[in-house]
């Protein structure tokens, strides 16, 4: 299943994707952690360090080549687009499975295996922007055959920068993080008016709720959206100031209310039925769209005639 967390700038997308990452790979289950935000900060909060890998970001082209494997449907003509479109894939990949692109791009930090884009970068702006980034890690989800009980959990950019790329279609659930202030659930109402044009589930994670009033507010806000809430955790901060032992058994020592929180978060994701063709048609629909757009705006060629919507994920067969 593939988890995103969202939400406005600090309100704690980085130390929920890394809390929520350890809390799965210590009862053993096989997770990817990504760190899709513009701010890499999440191989930090995951803890030390232990291998690292080059930013996705980097190897667009080399990743599309990959992927690409022996499908002649796939023309040179799409590498000039920043996403392969989705339906036109031929290697499909397994979570962390024994491939090149894995052993190449996978890390590892604080006992979880990770995935990262890659800083922002001078050259990111203009032309080749940030989320052609994001179009790495976009398409190395649109080739994962991932199933129940395997996990990737993906740290998005900040606030409304993450509707820019088709990325946020990819998701079974998106967990938008909120701190109980208005800017903190201004940006779930943002995120939700978008996210229904797509049938994109949205739960929201209160964060750092310090106070009953706090989650009284969340809850006037954010109504039954509101899945569940982690309060202000000594915890947190004594571990981002590396005051507690790093590994995956440090989340013993977690607040029991924030440690019961992670659980709910999982249950959710358990409990989420896949449905392949729900993701598929949100993120062909996005990029007809943003084909159409483009199309218009620049060459006037029809670039979503290179889109095949009849595509079926999973249906082809595998070539690797
Ligand atoms: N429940 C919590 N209790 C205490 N501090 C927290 C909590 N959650 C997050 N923080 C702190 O809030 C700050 C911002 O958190 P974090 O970096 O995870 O946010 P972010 O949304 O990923 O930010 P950015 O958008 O800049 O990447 C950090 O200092 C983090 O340690």
């Amino acid at each position: 299943m593939r988890v995103a967390f969202v939400g406005k700038g600090g309100s704690g997308k980085t130390t929920l994707s890394a809390l929520f990452s350890r809390h799965l790979a210590r009862s053993g289950a096989p997770v990817l952690a990504i760190d899709g935000d513009i701010n890499q900060h999440l191989a930090e909060a995951l803890g030390e360090e232990e291998k690292s890998a080059p930013p996705l970001g980097e190897r667009l082209g080399e990743i599309k080549e990959f992927l690409r494997g022996t499908n002649p449907r796939i023309t040179s003509r799409e590498a000039m687009i920043k996403t392969t479109p989705p339906g036109r894939g031929s290697r499909l990949l397994r979570p962390l499975g024994d491939d090149e692109l894995h052993a190449r791009h996978v890390g590892r930090a604080g006992g979880v295996p990770l995935m990262v884009t890659g800083e922002f970068e001078e050259s990111d702006l203009g032309v080749a922007c940030y989320h052609s980034k994001l179009g790495a890690v976009e398409l190395y989800l649109g080739h994962l055959a991932d199933g129940p009980g395997e996990y990737v959990v993906v740290d998005m950019t900040a606030g409304a920068d993450a509707f820019a790329s088709g990325l946020f279609t990819r998701f079974d659930i998106t967990f938008l993080v909120a701190e109980p202030t208005r800017k903190g659930v201004s940006v779930y109402r943002q995120y939700r008016d978008h996210a229904e044009q797509f049938g994109i589930r949205i739960a929201v994670v209160g964060n750092k709720v310090a106070c009953e009033d706090d989650l009284l507010f969340l809850k006037e806000q954010v109504g039954d959206d509101l899945l569940a809430h982690l309060v202000q955790s000594p915890w947190v901060r004594a571990a981002e100031q590396g005051r507690t032992e790093g590994g995956l058994d440090a989340l013993d020592s977690l607040e029991p209310h924030n440690r019961h929180a992670l659980t709910i978060l999982r249950d959710a994701v358990d409990s989420h039925p896949r449905d392949w063709d729900r993701l598929h048609r949100h993120a062909v629909e996005f990029h007809l769209r943003n084909a159409r757009a483009w199309a218009d705006a620049r060459t006037g060629e029809d670039l979503a005639a290179q889109i095949d919507p009849d595509y079926v994920p999973g249906g082809t067969p595998l070539n690797t």
